[in-house]
């Protein structure tokens, strides 16, 4: 049995982990902290999960002995946590922003925050960087829009189809964490639509380090918030280069289940068939449909995650496995909840 310690536990993806986790027949979670709720039941702040014994404790870095620490904390925060906790010999999966981006200078661009930390962190997107991940001793989570927005697009430019990507994601209500505010306000949200941060979501620069690097390809992203608890639906409008402006749906489909067939968390969709957000919710798994191509040379791509799963929690104890050397989906093994 490994032992776990979560830190940020008292939020929405470290209520997740402990979900997951209290089911994974091969660890045992022995710390869960919170500032706020010091010596508070587990329950009480999550009532989903009784009786698992678990109380928060307001414990520092230094004072957790585990083989592996998530940190489910804010961005800004997680760096100056991170750092500790590797002091002590754990491996450390980061759920926040801080450790996402090769050149901190891009970082610092988009969050605005100056980046304090040298720790060395690989991109924990288990499906592309798999290899790198077993070695790694700290593993950046990737963020719920990257996350169903690379998946759906990675195979158009590994394969050098496109040269311009349009990502357009609609997310649950859930991504923007426990804290109430304005924007998640009820009656803000119901019966509503709303696009945010329409040029300038720092997730751009999240998807656009993992996809651009191939030939320069030119992405954009737009999120809104819609009115649900949970799951992000993703449609990729990608423009075909010259070379390939005569490719097939069906060959299209063919490049999809190469690079992904194998992957058990990757469900690609048949003909005819649309990826719904209510048939990943809760659940682990990605659905990739789509693959139309219209007559102006649009390829259409679509996906649907559950944000706090695939997108964060799920995702994370995925790297987990992969960093223990465990069967990667032990755990995990679980459908949706449709409807
Ligand atoms: N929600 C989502 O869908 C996704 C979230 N993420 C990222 O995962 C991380 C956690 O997200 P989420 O669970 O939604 O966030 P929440 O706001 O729901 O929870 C974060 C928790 O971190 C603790 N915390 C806040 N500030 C600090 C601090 N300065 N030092 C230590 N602990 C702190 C708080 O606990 P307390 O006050 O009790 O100590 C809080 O409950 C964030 O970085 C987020 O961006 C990534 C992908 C998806
Ligand atoms: C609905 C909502 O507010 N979603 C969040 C998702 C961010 C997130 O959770 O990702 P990071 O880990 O990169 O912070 C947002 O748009 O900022």
């Amino acid at each position: 049995m490994y032992n776990i310690a979560i830190v940020g536990a008292s939020g929405y993806t470290g209520g997740e982990l402990l979900r997951m986790l209290l089911n994974h027949p091969e660890v045992e979670i022995t710390d869960i902290t919170s500032r706020q709720y010091d010596g508070v039941e587990a329950h009480k702040i999550h009532p989903h999960i009784r009786d698992s014994g678990l109380v928060f404790k307001d414990k520092k870095p230094s004072e957790l002995d585990a083989d592996v620490v998530f940190t489910a904390t804010p961005h800004g925060a997680s760096m100056k946590i991170v750092p500790d906790l590797l002091e002590t010999g754990a491996k450390v999966i980061d759920l926040s922003g801080d450790y996402r981006y090769r050149d901190t200078a891009v970082y610092e661009k988009w969050y605005g925050i100056e980046h304090t930390s040298d720790a060395e962190a690989v991109y924990g997107l288990p499906e592309i960087y798999r290899e790198e991940i077993k070695k790694a001793d700290l593993v950046a989570n990737p963020g719920c829009f990257p996350t169903g927005a690379i998946l759906s697009s990675y195979p158009l430019v590994k394969n050098d189809l496109v040269d311009r990507i349009i990502i357009d994601s609609k997310t649950g209500v859930s991504g923007a964490g426990v804290s109430p505010s304005q924007t998640t306000h009820y009656p803000n949200i119901a019966d509503n639509v709303n696009p945010y941060k329409i040029s300038n979501h720092r997730h751009m620069s999240e998807i656009q380090q993992e996809l651009k690097g191939f030939e320069g390809v030119k992405v954009s992203f737009t999120p809104h918030l819609v009115p649900v608890i949970r799951g992000i639906q993703t449609t990729s409008h990608s423009f075909l280069n010259k070379e390939n402006e005569n490719i097939t749906t069906e060959e299209l489909r063919k490049i999809y289940k190469k690079e992904y067939g194998g992957e058990y968390f990757i469900k690609l969709m048949d003909e005819g068939e649309i990826p719904h957000l209510s048939s990943v919710r809760g659940s682990n798994f990605a659905h990739i449909g789509g693959f139309e191509i219209d007559e102006t040379g649009r390829v259409i791509m679509l996906s649907t995650i559950d944000n706090l799963v695939k997108g964060a929690s799920g995702q994370a104890i995925h790297n987990m496995n992969i960093m223990l050397g465990l069967k990667e989906s032990m755990g995990l093994e679980f459908y949706g909840l449709h409807p």
